[in-house]
């Protein structure tokens, strides 16, 4: 190496410094430890500090990193120091997700949800608010979508929520609308597929599954909760299942979670006998982690959401899948029963008859 070089490398090393600090996106421990070590050895020579005990993991891997350097000289420590930052500088501006202002991303190519992500978080956003978010079947596979995509990006949480005054209506009935009595069974099939597949990604997603309710929840949309791993709500947000009221019966798992969750009287008269409930209610019977008050519940619920998306990632997925892997099974089982329960009660009298006195505009929850 020449003098010239040496002065070069030792100017990059100062600006490699400063680079350093402004890199946005984690490098790692690995790569922190290797900088750490180039760092140590270019300023001090070779690790001359005394070995720290076992038990002080992170100064003993800091040591083990410096030690491991053995007689590198320093201008070659500072070569390599200079180096390493280089690579990650070019890494991140050749990355279109990490040269992310902390700018939202939108993802693409979705018609009835928003989804986008930000610090860590993909939010997926039902986004049909003048029919109130009432999930029609294309909504049903955009969802699926939007799941399957959260679970494996770089996301460390994911956050279900509803963009108007509506959290969701729930199922659109128009799923059952406009079908001739031959078609009838095999409509009734289908949505007992498409539901099964439906309530199956949220019992299998990966990463915790937050529900923001922001407003009124009907239905499959209060059900699902239940399979979420924590749920905010407004103090505007109401909890309606009227299955009985529609002829139906419950699903998302609720016949099993809801008795669980808040015991099998309370259940009953969400399930059974359509009792709407209140924030606070729901709140206090289980379903919901935690209430706020209207005019600063997307600034509390965020503020929360963003210090929790900054935990370890991988921690967070174990722990959720660990949890979940105790009923795993039995959802699964779950879901397959209220679906086959559901496809006899679409062919019913009562369930027919509630949908055409909904679109008769006879009946409104
Ligand atoms: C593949 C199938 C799977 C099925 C899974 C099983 C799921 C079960 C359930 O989710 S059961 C629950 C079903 N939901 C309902 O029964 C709600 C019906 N809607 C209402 O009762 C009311 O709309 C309301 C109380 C939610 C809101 O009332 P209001 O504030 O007065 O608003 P509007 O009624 O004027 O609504 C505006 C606009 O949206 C349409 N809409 C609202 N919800 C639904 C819905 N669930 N399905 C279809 N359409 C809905 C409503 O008709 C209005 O449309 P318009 O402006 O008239 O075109």
């Amino acid at each position: 190496m020449t003098a010239a070089t040496m002065q070069v490398s030792q100017q990059d090393f100062e600006k490699a410094q400063e680079q350093v600090k402004l890199l946005k996106k984690d490098p790692g421990n690995e790569t922190k430890l290797k900088l750490y070590a180039l760092f140590k050895q270019a300023t001090e020579g070779p690790c001359n500090s005394p070995k720290p005990g076992m038990l002080d993991f992170v100064k003993k891997a800091k040591w083990d990193a410096w030690n491991s350097l053995g007689n590198l000289s320093q201008d070659n420590a500072r070569q390599k120091y200079t180096e390493l930052v280089s690579s990650l500088v070019s890494a991140e501006s050749a990355d279109p997700k990490t040269d992310a202002s902390p700018e939202e991303s939108r993802h693409g190519d979705y018609e009835t949800v928003l989804v986008t992500t930000k610090n860590s978080i993909t939010k997926i956003m039902f986004n049909r608010p003048e029919k109130k978010n009432a999930i029609n079947h294309k909504m049903y596979r955009e969802i699926m979508k939007a799941l399957e995509e959260a679970g494996k990006d770089d996301s460390t949480i994911a956050v279900i929520t509803g963009n108007g005054d509506y959290y969701s209506s729930g199922n659109d009935l128009n799923n059952f609308a406009n079908i001739q009595p031959s078609e009838m069974e095999k409509m009734a099939k289908d949505g007992a597929v498409l539901l099964k597949e439906f309530v199956g990604h949220f019992i299998d997603f990966p990463k915790p599954l937050i529900a923001v309710v922001n407003g009124p929840a009907v239905g499959i949309c209060v059900t699902l909760l239940g399979l979420c791993d924590i749920v905010y709500a407004s103090d505007r947000a109401t909890f309606h299942s009227p299955f009985s009221e529609l002829g139906q019966s419950p699903e998302g798992c609720s016949s099993y979670l809801f008795p669980k969750i808040m015991g099998l009287a309370k259940a009953n008269e969400i399930l059974l006998f359509n009792k709407k409930l209140t924030a606070a209610e729901a709140c206090a019977w289980g379903l919901v982690t935690e209430v706020f008050p209207d005019s600063t519940f997307q600034k509390e619920v965020w503020a929360r959401l963003e210090a929790y998306a900054s935990l370890p990632k991988n921690s967070l997925a174990v722990s959720k899948q660990l949890l979940r892997s105790m009923e795993k099974e039995k959802l699964h089982a779950v879901n397959s029963k209220e679906c086959e329960v559901l496809q006899e009660r679409w062919l019913s009298d009562e369930c027919i008859n509630a949908v055409v006195s909904f679109f008769q505009k006879k009946a409104k929850l």
